[in-house]
């Protein structure tokens, strides 16, 4: 029996233990048994009740207070996490084994886990090795991303997380109620990004030609292969909720010896985009279980996704 997991991300700030919260109290209003795991040495708040916290295998503050480590915060944090790696056995004593267990895990902010140190990864694998089927939720705060140039990095690092971790990864941006009326209606066109028109809105912005280059070429890297969406999250909206859960369920495939239940599809307002179905959220999470699990042999090189996805939905 499979146990599934959500690797909760983020930069610092970004709502990770918040996210936590609201889910698992969302999983308990459908009457789902859900636990979340502290994995942040640093933690100070969060309210949700925790199964197993990392400060009680080690503190950020002890790491810092030792004399012969004498490590800053962030550097305290880094070899807290490393001390996790290499003591997995911790986690094993608190997860114990439950069939069908769901598991949200809050990861602490600091971005280079996300980019290049191995820690994420190893725990990942730690995951799979133990049945489980792992989603990263990558949070990204909304009020940062209303313009172009800071939506770029914000998708930089969800796709390093992305590329780092090789699991299916839904993106999130949080805090959606804070932003007014207009606000939204601007963020809209970040959800499903055209870079390409957001590249050239800001050309003139850049006066040096070779970063004109390179920023073209990374937004044309991502607009090429839908590398990056997001999906809004309004902790206020309990449908919204509803469906940033379903796209995550769809791609670890939660609860495939129930009956097979489609994410519901919110109506999209935004019209930039001429090809409806690939701004569909169900498409999204489609693409991402197919990569990930290869569940179609794309060995040819010249799968068509639109009517792969048309195939299972008709399924
Ligand atoms: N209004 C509103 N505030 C939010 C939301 N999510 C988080 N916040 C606030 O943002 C602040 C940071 O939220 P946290 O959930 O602690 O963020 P975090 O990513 O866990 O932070 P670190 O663990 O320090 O990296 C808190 O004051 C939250 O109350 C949201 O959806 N709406
Ligand atoms: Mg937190």
């Amino acid at each position: 029996m499979p146990r599934f997991a959500q690797l909760v991300m983020g930069p610092a700030g970004s709502g990770k233990s918040t996210y936590c919260s609201t889910m698992v109290q969302h999983l308990g209003t459908l009457n789902r048994s859900a636990q979340v795991v502290n994995l942040d040495p640093a933690a100070e708040h969060f309210d949700y009740p925790v199964m197993a916290d990392i400060r009680e295998l080690i503190q950020v503050d002890d790491v810092m207070e030792d004399p012969s480590l004498r490590f800053g915060p962030n550097g305290g944090l880094v070899f807290c996490m490393e001390y996790f790696a290499n003591n997995f056995d911790w986690l094993d004593e608190s997860l114990g084994h439950v069939e069908d267990d769901y598991i949200l895990f809050d990861c602490p902010g600091q971005i280079e886990l996300y980019t290049h140190l191995p820690v994420m990864k190893q725990l990942v694998e730690q995951l799979q090795q133990r049945e489980f089927r792992v989603c990263g939720v990558f949070l990204v705060d909304s009020q940062f991303m209303v313009e172009s140039f800071k939506f770029i990095s914000g998708v930089m690092a969800a796709l390093s997380a992305m590329v780092l971790l090789e699991i299916p990864q839904i993106n999130i941006m949080t805090k959606m109620d804070l932003l007014s009326p207009k606000a939204k209606k601007e963020i809209e066109k970040y959800l499903d990004p055209d870079m390409y028109a957001m590249m050239e809105d800001n050309s003139d912005n850049i006066r040096s030609k070779k970063f004109q280059s390179l920023t073209k070429a990374i937004c044309g890297l991502i607009d090429d292969y839908s590398m990056v969406r997001f999906m809004p999250f309004d902790r206020t909206d309990e449908e919204g909720v509803n469906m940033v859960l379903q796209n995550i369920d769809f791609s670890i495939q939660y609860g495939e010896d129930l009956e097979f239940k489609e994410p519901k599809v919110k109506k999209q307002t935004n019209t930039t985009k001429p090809n409806r179905k690939r701004s569909d959220a169900n498409y999204y999470a489609f693409i991402i279980h197919v990569w990930f699990l290869q569940e179609v042999d794309d060995d040819s090189g010249d799968l068509n996704y639109d009517e792969a996805f048309q195939d299972k939905v008709d399924s």
